[in-house]
């Protein structure tokens, strides 16, 4: 198999949810000054290995357009066309929300908080419609069907609204031969990442996207992977993804 394509997905910045060690989802939170940093990083590094993008794709969450634009600085492209949607936003982590990710497993235990976070079908406790957190009162989702706003999702409930923004707006973009950049979400990628690599309900488990690290997909014709590789040092890779591994244990 030839590569006829690169992808580059990221996943934003630290957020101050990340910072705080926070379930975030739909929470439109901010990057951190180290999240800032990093995506500064992560522009610098694109432009000394001299990548070029013709169409960006992200969530319409701050943290995932900030990255954006943070690495459309770093490239100088500002004039790029962005595609903004809520399909790549971070997974709808619905009751959990706001609360700490160790005092939850404290609670829980780490194996059901594992289940939460990374299972493919065990979703996490809903959200009801008259608590403070409902996404549906954020201004982001106004036009949006209300009945689309997800109480809570686990990752298959998030690739099955991922994968038509895939097939409808990103597909027809590589396949005109644009250079695609997607900024997304930990969960959001990891969606996309298991349908582009066949990835099995349980290898999906063990999957952690660290923050703003250049994930690159060489793709053939027909859009399948030749190879896939992050941008950075395997041994920063490896410590970045145990790092998010470890954010749902009991201290
Ligand atoms: O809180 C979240 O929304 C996600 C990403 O930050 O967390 P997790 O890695 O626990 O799925």
């Amino acid at each position: 198999m030839t590569a006829k394509y690169k992808l580059v997905l990221i996943r934003h910045g630290e957020s101050v949810y990340n910072q705080q060690n926070l379930f975030c989802g739909w929470h439109d939170a901010d990057l951190s000054e180290t999240g800032i940093k990093e995506a500064v990083a992560a522009g610098q590094l694109l432009k000394e290995l001299n990548y070029e993008f013709d169409i960006a794709f992200t969530s319409v969450l701050k943290r995932a357009i900030k990255t954006l634009y943070l690495l459309q600085e770093e490239l100088d492209c500002h004039w790029l066309p962005v595609i903004r949607s809520w399909r790549l936003n971070e997974r709808h982590y619905g009751g959990l929300q706001g609360l700490n990710k160790a005092q939850t497993a404290e609670k829980y235990g780490n194996s059901k908080v594992k289940d939460w976070r990374r299972s493919y079908d065990i979703p996490p406790p809903p959200l009801e419609k008259t608590d403070g957190r409902w996404s549906g009162k954020d201004k982001q989702y106004q036009d949006m069907d209300q009945g689309m706003i997800p109480a809570c999702e686990c990752l298959k409930d998030t690739v099955e609204r991922t994968l038509p923004f895939w097939y409808d707006s990103i597909v027809p973009a590589i396949k005109s031969g644009k250079r695609v950049l997607i900024s997304a979400h930990g969960n959001s990628l990891r969606g996309l990442v298991k349908y582009l690599d066949n990835k099995t309900e349980l290898e999906i488990t063990e999957l952690n996207i660290p923050t703003a690290m250049p994930l690159v997909y060489e793709l053939d014709e027909n859009l399948r992977p030749v190879q896939s590789y992050y941008l950075g040092s395997a041994e920063e890779v490896a410590a970045a993804q145990a790092k998010v591994a470890n954010q749902g244990t009991a201290k």
